[in-house]
């Protein structure tokens, strides 16, 4: 395995307890090397955009490697880290697309909705999750390039 990976944990009120559960798994692992909590705390009610964009802004900034956010239905927090030049972020539920939001897609931020999935499940994907690393020289990588040209062209053009 390579480097230990610098992690921002975030979610709303309605991703609070299984951000707090799953910063502790993260805290406990050889394969992190730190863990930056951007909120909420346990009777914050920031709205989940703002904590998304705060985590996928210290990405995007180098500051973390990747972002692990929560909110009721993980669509939200994805929806507003996508917004982050660079970023891209997912809301997956299932194994193998916790396993290709890595190696296909490059992805730095993974999204749970703790009203979707179970507490357990969620904690196991996220283990799993730290266990990968994309391969910059697979096939994927020109495909992720395609889309991150298209963001640089996007910009030029503004
Ligand atoms: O799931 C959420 C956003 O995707 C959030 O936790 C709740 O949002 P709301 O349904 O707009 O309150």
């Amino acid at each position: 395995m390579t480097d230990k990976l610098r992690i921002v944990v975030g979610s709303d009120d309605a991703g609070h307890q299984y951000k707090e559960a799953l910063k502790q798994d993260l805290l406990g692992s050889s394969l992190v090397a730190d863990v930056t909590d951007v909120g909420v705390d346990a009777d914050g009610h920031t709205a989940y955009p703002k904590v998304a964009i705060a985590a996928a802004e210290m990405v995007a900034r180098g500051e973390a490697d990747r972002a692990l956010l929560v909110c009721g239905t993980g669509l939200g927090v994805a929806i507003a880290a996508n917004k982050v030049k660079g970023i891209r972020a997912v809301t997956a539920h299932d194994s193998f697309s916790v396993e290709r939001a890595v190696l296909s897609n490059n992805a730095q931020i993974l999204t749970f909705g703790q009203r979707v999935v179970g507490l357990e499940l969620a904690r196991r994907l996220a283990a799993e999750w730290l266990t990968y690393r994309f391969d910059e020289t697979s096939a994927s990588a020109a495909k992720v390039q395609l889309m991150c040209d298209y963001e640089d062209a996007s910009e030029a053009a503004a």
